[in-house]
């Protein structure tokens, strides 16, 4: 699992553009132009990172097209060659996408007590404050430099474990309703998507039924201290659902690392609008926001290796899990590993 990562990105700033999505799993021999960093960033491991014009070119899959077989045959491709793409036409109006960026600011902007209000529960949902997690555990610094918020699914949506924490109406009016009319929104264009994902593998268009959805807003730090020279907004990871829409505002900073067992790794920049894999958020001097979609399956789902993905010759490569043990694994260990389990 954590393959298969889709990503919708950049959707405010700039000129509002058309926007993005992306999917993992790599195998590339894109390979002139590198520049060596002889002890990685901050892990000590070797890396390089792909030269200013060896630009990164992720397939556009345009939602509006009719042709889903198509469109099914270009997200398949993506999703084995680089686990990312850009997603077009995805029907999330670019007014509410705004209004996202804008509370998610509000939030963040408050002052620290307020945010350790609604400290992340043992349900993973509420505030992270900066420091807390550290993605890689192989990362020398004390954590990775971003604060995060995460809402789960909500009881309104008909979801019966609600475990959600909100900040008060009084202080952010309009905060919740915003954030409700998002996640509702991007799990329709995540339930189209993940239609012709399945049709990419020769399921049914229904196959991946009812996923959880996870909403995570992300705030990274503009100027940083010296002693965090080389940390990372977000270190090395990759996702742990089916697939993530990723909107950003435009700000650089996400990499992604198409082989993850080469040695040395090679980060390419993936770009506003031109960009689960291997991925990470260089601190790049500038203050950045990201609102990040997680879709995974029901707790109970058995995840294993497809028919149509394996065979005498190609064994699955994992057995199978049940997709709420895995969950559970990933995310208490980015927290076991530093001992900074926070539950209320
Ligand atoms: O902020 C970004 O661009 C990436 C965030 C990310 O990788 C994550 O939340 O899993
Ligand atoms: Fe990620």
């Amino acid at each position: 699992m954590g393959e298969t990562r889709a990503s919708v990105r950049s959707w405010r700033t700039r000129a509002p553009v058309d926007r993005e999505l992306a999917f993992s799993e790599a195998d590339s021999s894109r390979s002139n132009k590198q520049q060596p960093l002889p002890g990685g960033r901050g892990t000590g491991k070797p890396e390089m990172v792909a030269a200013a014009g060896d630009r990164l070119d992720l397939p556009v899959v345009d939602l509006a097209s009719s042709d889903l077989r198509s469109s099914a045959e270009s997200i398949r491709k993506a999703c084995v060659e680089c686990g990312f793409f850009y997603v077009v036409n995805h029907g999330i109006e670019e007014g509410l996408l705004e209004k996202v960026f804008a509370e998610s600011r509000r939030f963040f902007e408050q002052p620290l007590e307020e945010k350790m209000a609604l400290l992340r529960n043992s349900s993973h949902l509420g505030y992270t404050p900066p420091y807390t997690e550290k993605l890689d555990a192989s990362s020398k610094f004390r954590g990775d430099l971003s604060e995060k918020l995460k809402i789960g699914p909500i009881g309104d949506e008909g979801f019966q474990n609600d475990a959600n924490q909100w900040p008060s109406e009084e202080r952010l009016p309009c905060w919740k309703e915003t954030m409700k009319l998002y996640r509702a929104a991007a799990l329709a264009t995540g339930k189209r998507i993940l239609s012709l994902v399945a049709l990419s593998l020769n399921q049914d268009a229904e196959f991946f039924d009812c996923p959880l959805a996870f909403l995570q807003l992300l705030h990274y730090p503009g100027e940083i201290n010296e002693s965090d020279d080389g940390n990372y907004g977000v270190s090395a990871h990759s996702d742990y659902g089916i697939l993530t829409l990723l909107a950003t505002d435009g700000i650089p900073g996400l990499q992604i690392c198409r082989e993850k067992d080469r040695h040395p790794q090679l980060w390419e920049d993936v770009h506003h609008i031109d960009g689960s894999t291997l991925h990470r958020v260089v601190a790049v001097g500038k203050e950045r926001y990201s609102v990040a979609f997680f879709l995974d399956p029901d707790p109970d789902f058995v995840v294993q290796c497809l028919e149509s993905c394996c065979s005498g010759a190609c064994p699955p490569r994992f057995p199978p899990i049940k997709s709420g043990d895995y969950l559970e694994e990933r995310l208490s260990s980015i927290y076991k590993r530093k001992n900074l389990l926070h539950d209320t």
